[in-house]
């Protein structure tokens, strides 16, 4: 036992002939990590090590690229070697059947399924709902401001983002504030908050890395968790039910991303159970993503103010009024189109990415044994000096398209890249950029005395800021 968990690992770890930060027994490189340090590590062990070195995460070994050279041929040429995201353990349902989890041609199928969901035409369909969502966003905004109350911008950002999410991938209408409420608190469990436990920590974290211990210790401590999940599976559950009666009997439906699911497919069609799977996994890897990409730019525009003011000039002249704006009018605006791009480079939502080797090879010299994890180190590669010069600095000027002609594609990576890059791309810069419009035709942003400058960030789950994001709002009208 103790050969297998201690010995075994050390050796595989040297055996991969790279530099390495020297991992503690049974855990290997996890306190490196730090509380809330994902995005640092990155930078330390890239300074200490190079662009190709090796981690250990418990008795797993895994090698890291910065280079992005290698990255393009791990994501895209040789793809059918690098097919799928690595994870430590078979999850529990409903998490075994998403798209993120699933492998090879179970992978495939289910993701050129659901691909036509997240085509510009079927998500024309949202633009109503973030409409909504946006316009009681700035109802609070102004209301706060009216009061003489500070709103924290994260936390806002996050009820907007979490309401386009049920909206569309769970298919939910909130009938009332109350099921609101409930469900938002349920979906909440999955995230963590400043107010959880350190045992509430523990047990999300095991979820995800040992579910069999997870699934034995979590009833004896309350099953917070798992009531929560069973209540999410059942109301998409019932959705489901009904969109399938109403479906039969010819009932009209409203025609969300559930509705896609439920219809795609032609012959192959998604079970019940693999559609509750892929709406926990949009709300798990689409909810604090998207919060936090729109409170990093409403933040990187408030201490920019000269970026605010042309970003407003463009959106005066593309759009005449907030109803008015469409999903042909946010294509055609470059600067908003720079000003996100640049906000995700600074501070890209997901810090990291992963794949599994299929089988053993070797590209550019480095061995890949088909036991390993490769990890991508994405906020290190955005915030590299060699690729990005000044890479502390918000400059949108990085993204017109005589510089993003000179950018090696694989230096910027927010969404990944490849086959497996992030399919709700689309979905999230849509929800980003039309809530920013619609936002940016009522109000401006300025920093004040209580902005924190520069913005302290954590991450585990997703990079977001440390402290509240508090900013004063100017009306425009
Ligand atoms: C700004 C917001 C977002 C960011 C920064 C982001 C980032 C990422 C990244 C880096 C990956 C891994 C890609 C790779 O390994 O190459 C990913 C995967 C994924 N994302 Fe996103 N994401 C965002 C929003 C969303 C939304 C809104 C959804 C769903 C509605 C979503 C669903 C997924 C899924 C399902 C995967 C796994 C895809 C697969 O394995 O085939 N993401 N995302």
């Amino acid at each position: 036992m103790l050969y297998k968990i201690v010995v075994a690992p050390r050796l595989k770890l040297r055996k991969l002939g790279l530099p390495y930060p020297p991992p503690s027994p049974v855990i290997g490189n996890l306190n490196d990590f730090g509380p809330n340090s994902t995005h640092i590590a990155q930078i330390e062990w890239q300074k200490k090590y190079g662009d190709i070195y090796a981690v250990q995460f418990f008795h797993v070994p895994s090698i890291w690229i910065s280079k992005p050279d290698i990255l393009r041929q791990i994501m895209v040429k040789d793809f059918s070697n690098f097919p799928n995201h690595f994870s430590f353990n078979q999850s529990l349902p409903p998490f075994d059947k998403t798209v993120a989890e699933l492998r090879d041609h179970d992978w495939k199928r289910v993701r050129n399924i659901l691909v036509p969901t997240f085509t510009t035409s079927k998500l024309r369909v949202v633009v109503p709902l973030i409409k909504q969502a946006t316009s009681e966003f700035i109802q609070r905004l102004i209301e706060a401001d009216t009061k003489g109350e500070k709103l924290d911008m994260w936390s806002s950002c996050g009820q907007l983002s979490m309401k386009v999410i049920l909206g569309t991938a769970f298919g939910v209408e909130i009938e009332s504030k109350e099921q609101e409420e409930k469900l938002t608190k349920a979906a909440g469990v999955f995230f963590r908050t400043d107010d959880m436990s350190k045992l509430q920590t523990l047990l999300q974290f095991l979820v995800f890395t040992m579910p069999n211990v997870f699934k034995h210790i979590e009833p004896l401590l309350g099953g917070r968790f798992s009531n929560a999940v069973n209540y999410i599976v059942d109301i998409t559950k019932n959705v489901i039910r009904e969109r399938r009666d109403n479906l039969a009997a010819g009932k009209p439906c409203r025609k969300d991303m559930m509705q896609h699911m439920i219809e795609a497919g032609g012959q192959d069609k998604l079970s019940d159970d693999e559609i509750v799977s892929q709406a926990v996994i949009f709300l798990l890897a689409g909810y604090e993503t998207t919060q936090n990409a729109l409170s990093f730019t409403i933040y990187a525009l408030a201490t920019n103010p000269e970026a605010q003011q042309k970003l407003i000039d463009e959106i005066d002249s593309h759009c005449l009024d907030g109803d008015s704006i469409n999903y042909d009018i946010i294509s055609s605006m470059s600067y908003l189109d720079m000003v996100i791009s640049e906000t995700l480079r600074l501070y890209p939502p997901a810090t990291i990415t992963n794949r599994d080797v299929k089988k053993s090879t070797t590209i550019d010299g480095i061995f890949f044994p088909d036991d390993i994890m490769v990890g991508i180190p994405i906020y290190a590669i955005h915030h590299d000096a060699r690729l990005w010069p000044e890479p502390e600095r918000f400059k949108p000027e990085r993204f017109t398209p005589e510089a993003k002609a000179n950018q090696h594609p694989f230096a910027y990576l927010p969404f990944g890249n490849g086959p497996r890059n992030c399919i709700g791309m689309r979905l999230a810069l849509l929800e980003v950029k039309l809530a920013l419009i619609k936002i940016l035709q009522n109000v401006e942003f300025v920093a004040i005395k209580e902005t924190e400058v520069p913005l302290k960030l954590r991450s585990i789950n997703t990079l977001a800021p440390t402290n509240p994001i508090y900013l004063g709002i100017r009306k425009r009208f």
